[in-house]
């Protein structure tokens, strides 16, 4: 038997930075999903290797995969998933671009994970799916909660859901930009750093999608935006009117 889930994509509706933790930084962001852009994960019963199996185009080895990362988190406290990897791989069908600020890698850990959940009859609860793939991935527990929108604080682990009327969406991927997340973060952290109040970010938490993007403007929205120009100054060409930068890119959207 095959069984499959969507792991979708997201944007950041706006996204700044509130503090450093360590050598991370906190954040107050909108998280919204991205309803028409999504990988496709399936267990399928065919693996010739006796080994863990992924099947898929990724741009990174197997070792540095973040669904093989997940895997081996959920090993520790299931060992039987180990025999049932050996029979059966995980085939991805993959369409979110990776380095594009579109959070695939933590969208493809949340989904394997309460995929796994439910096929294994785990009963495990959001919360504690959350605190695995969070070791992954800043962005993996908004995408365990499954929410449409929501509010993202801490580095990632606060998800709060936000009830709005769902956005369109269309995202624009530069094909040839390639945004590192760690470098455009220690570029902000060197060149950019500021921080915003506590009033400042309270508001925003509370005003709709659509609100916000109606008040502010492209470098305003994302406090990631600058810094990831400064490294890839070819991404200004794609800062079209009404458009917005999503994460530490290289995407941009608008709502259509
Ligand atoms: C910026 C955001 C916003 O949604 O999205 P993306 O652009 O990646 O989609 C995320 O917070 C990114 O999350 P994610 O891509 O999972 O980051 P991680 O792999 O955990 O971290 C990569 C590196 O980025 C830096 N990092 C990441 C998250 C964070 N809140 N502060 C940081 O300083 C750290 O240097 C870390 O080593
Ligand atoms: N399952 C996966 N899907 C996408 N990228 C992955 C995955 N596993 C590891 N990566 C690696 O994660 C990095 C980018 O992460 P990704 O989530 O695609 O981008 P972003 O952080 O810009 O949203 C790249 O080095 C990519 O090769």
């Amino acid at each position: 038997m095959q069984v499959s889930i969507k792991s979708y994509a997201k944007v950041n509706i706006f996204l700044k930075i509130s503090q450093k933790r360590e050598n991370y930084h906190e954040i107050v962001s909108r998280f919204v999903r991205v309803k028409n852009l999504y990988d496709t994960i399936s267990f399928i019963p065919n693996n010739e290797t006796n080994e863990f199996n992924l099947i898929g185009d990724f741009g990174c080895k197997l070792e540095d995969n973040t669904i093989y990362k997940a895997f081996l988190q959920l090993r520790k406290y299931c060992p039987k998933i180990d025999a049932f990897f050996r029979v059966y791989s995980i085939k991805v069908e993959k369409n979110i671009p990776e380095f594009a600020g579109l959070g695939g890698g933590s969208s493809n850990v949340a989904a394997f994970l309460t995929l796994a959940n439910k096929h294994f009859n785990l009963y495990y609860k959001k919360e504690k799916l959350a605190k695995i793939g969070a070791k992954i991935g800043a962005d993996v527990p908004f995408f365990i909660y499954e929410y449409d929108s929501a509010n993202v604080t801490g580095v990632g682990e606060i998800v709060q859901e936000f009830k709005e009327e769902p956005l369109n969406i269309e995202v624009i991927t530069p094909k040839d930009i390639k945004c590192h997340t760690g470098k455009v973060f220690t570029c902000f952290r060197n060149e950019f750093y500021k921080q915003i109040s506590k009033d400042k970010s309270n508001k925003l938490l509370s005003m709709k999608s659509s609100e916000i993007l109606n008040k502010l403007s492209l470098e305003n929205a994302n406090d990631l935006y600058l810094p990831a120009v400064k490294l890839y100054p070819k991404l200004k060409e794609y800062a079209k009117q009404d458009c917005f930068f999503s994460g530490s890119g290289s995407s941009f959207f608008k709502v259509i």
